[in-house]
């Protein structure tokens, strides 16, 4: 069995419409992440590289610096409101860390698609994002691509 493991951070900003309490008001996080990816044996790339470090942590970074919504608040899709490239959609109904480790997911495997594609490898994807020191969330799937 191989794992590579990385650690990133990043900005957003977010709010959770709807919610009874203080985070339906937009405000700010400095999210961590974890990434792990393990499986039986990584294809290797002309460096002997599995999945490079830099490009899982490019992942987490996409959302760097940017205003997470789902289709629920249109306010920050209104490009007369806020800029397009300031925004990140993410599936479901709220941006809960849920949504965001879930879009982590989705990205983390396009990314060994498109580097590894079709060498039937079952990889074990797990994303932990932390909201805050005390909050966390974990999802573990697998992809076999
Ligand atoms: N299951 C979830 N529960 C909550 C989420 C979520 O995304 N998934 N999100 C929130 C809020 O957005 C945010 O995390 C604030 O949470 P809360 O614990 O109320 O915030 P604190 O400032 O008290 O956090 P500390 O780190 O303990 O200071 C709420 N729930």
């Amino acid at each position: 069995m191989e794992k590579i493991i990385v650690h990133s951070h990043f900005h957003t900003g977010h709010r959770q419409l709807g919610y009874p309490g203080k985070c339906k008001f937009v405000h700010g996080h400095t999210w961590r992440g974890t990434v792990t990816v393990s499986c039986e044996a990584f294809p290797r790339d002309h460096l002997d590289m599995a999945l490079d470090f830099g490009d899982l942590k490019a992942v987490m970074r996409l959302l760097d610096h940017k205003m997470l919504v789902t289709e629920q608040d249109a306010t920050f899709l209104d490009s007369d409101l806020f800029e397009p490239e300031g925004v990140v959609m993410l599936k479901g109904k709220g941006p809960s860390v849920e949504n965001v480790a879930l879009y982590i997911w989705d990205k983390v495997v396009d990314h060994i698609r498109d580097k590894f594609p079709g060498h039937g490898v079952a990889y074990t994807v797990e994303v932990l994002i932390q909201e805050t020191e005390n909050n966390i969330f974990v999802v573990e799937k697998i992809a076999t691509i």
